[in-house]
């Protein structure tokens, strides 16, 4: 491997100066496998305390407790550092600051630098999407997303996993695809940048209702009738926005809603489970302490779908129970009772 990097080349085996802004969970996973990939990696953290505390005991102690970082991995709470050279930069930011991060970064980007959101959530008070962000406050970049089912935690164990990227850029898909891949890592593309991201940040509300449902003792007939349910109405919003419903057959879509709707690994899902055990939903947040997206998605996505007129009974129901103090026994009658109707309605077929 060289350390010089081809700037136009998106296509290269070479060792290359990889960015990932982010000092969280997913940042720490993904940097950690870029580094281990014997590129020149550096994550950005903004908290210098926590970048020395990394730095010093080669552990993200707050994040991701016993796992040893790669020791190649160069970890600085300065972004011009971060970002010097640097012509693929991943943004691991919570969607409620990641626009501010991007504003910071821009500046310091060179024109096409490949920029890829690994973030699954909606702008608050917006109805953007990151990789819609990242077009507007960048000009001249290469833009992707990243999203599959991917627990952190599971990631750095060295978990059999997949992801997917996203762009209409075929060769930085196949450029990342070779950055990231592993023994225990595979990358699938995707050209449905819009499926892709819709699909990450949709599924996070009904983790949060599998969650409330595990919470209240409720079994797999149960967790099985959402999860499906959920499905039909990640489609259908889908469709309505215009995104490609066949995209949320795959790993973005239905591998991810079942990873986060089963597993108390999801931040989403011990949400809805904390809620379900009747706490206030401010102080399941808190408990948390991790960013939980699903909670500001269900919000846009409600008023969305009441906006644009699509049914999505879960996302009422988790709205109801979250947003308007509805008690949940009579939110679960409110659904039983619906009308009944079609298991599969949607159709590709002409
Ligand atoms: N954790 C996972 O398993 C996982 C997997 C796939 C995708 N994601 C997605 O990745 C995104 C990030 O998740 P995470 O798990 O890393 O979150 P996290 O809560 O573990 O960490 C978030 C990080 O962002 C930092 N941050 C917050 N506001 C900031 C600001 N204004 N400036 C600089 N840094 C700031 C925090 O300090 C923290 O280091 C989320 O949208 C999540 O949905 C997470
Ligand atoms: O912990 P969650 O609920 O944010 O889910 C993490 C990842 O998105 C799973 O793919």
């Amino acid at each position: 491997m060289t350390t010089q990097q081809d700037s136009s080349s998106t296509t290269t085996d070479a060792a290359l100066p990889i960015a990932v802004l982010g000092g969280g969970s997913f940042g720490t996973a993904i940097a950690n496998i870029i580094a281990g990939n014997g590129h020149d990696t550096r994550q950005w953290m903004r908290d210098e305390s926590r970048a020395r505390d990394c730095r010093e005991t080669g552990e993200n102690h707050y994040y991701l407790p016993g796992v040893p970082l790669d020791p190649a991995l160069k970890i600085t709470s300065e972004l011009e550092e971060a970002i010097d050279g640097c012509r693929i930069v991943f943004v691991s930011i919570p969607s409620k600051s990641f626009r501010e991060v991007v504003q910071r970064v821009a500046p310091l980007l060179a024109e096409g630098t490949v920029l890829i959101s690994t973030t699954k959530g909606v702008e608050h008070d917006s109805f953007h999407l990151m990789s819609d962000i990242l077009r507007e406050e960048t000009s001249g970049m290469r833009i992707g997303v990243l999203s599959g089912p991917n627990f952190a935690k599971e990631i750095v164990a060295g978990h059999y996993t997949a992801t997917v990227i996203a762009s209409e850029d075929a060769a930085l898909c196949d450029t990342i695809q070779k950055v990231l891949h592993s023994e225990t890592f595979r990358v699938y593309s995707s050209n449905d940048v819009f499926g892709v991201e819709l699909a990450g940040a949709l599924k996070n509300i009904y983790a949060i209702v599998t969650g409330m449902a595990a919470a209240l003792d409720r079994g797999q007939n149960t967790i099985s009738l959402l999860i499906t349910r959920a499905l039909a109405e990640m489609m259908r919003f889908a469709e309505a926005m215009g995104a490609d419903p066949m995209t949320f057959i795959g790993l973005a879509g239905v591998g991810d809603l079942i990873l986060t709707c089963s597993s108390d690994l999801s931040r989403n899902y011990r949400v809805g489970y904390l809620v379900g055990r009747g706490r206030p939903l401010e102080e399941a947040v808190a408990e948390i302490g991790q960013v939980a997206e699903g909670v500001n998605t269900v919000r846009l996505i409600k008023h969305k779908a009441d906006e644009m007129g699509v049914y999505m009974p879960l996302v009422s129901a988790i709205h109801a129970i979250l947003f308007e103090e509805r008690p949940i026994p009579e939110v679960i009658r409110n659904l039983m009772s619906g009308a009944q109707t079609f298991d599969v309605a949607y159709s590709a077929k002409p």
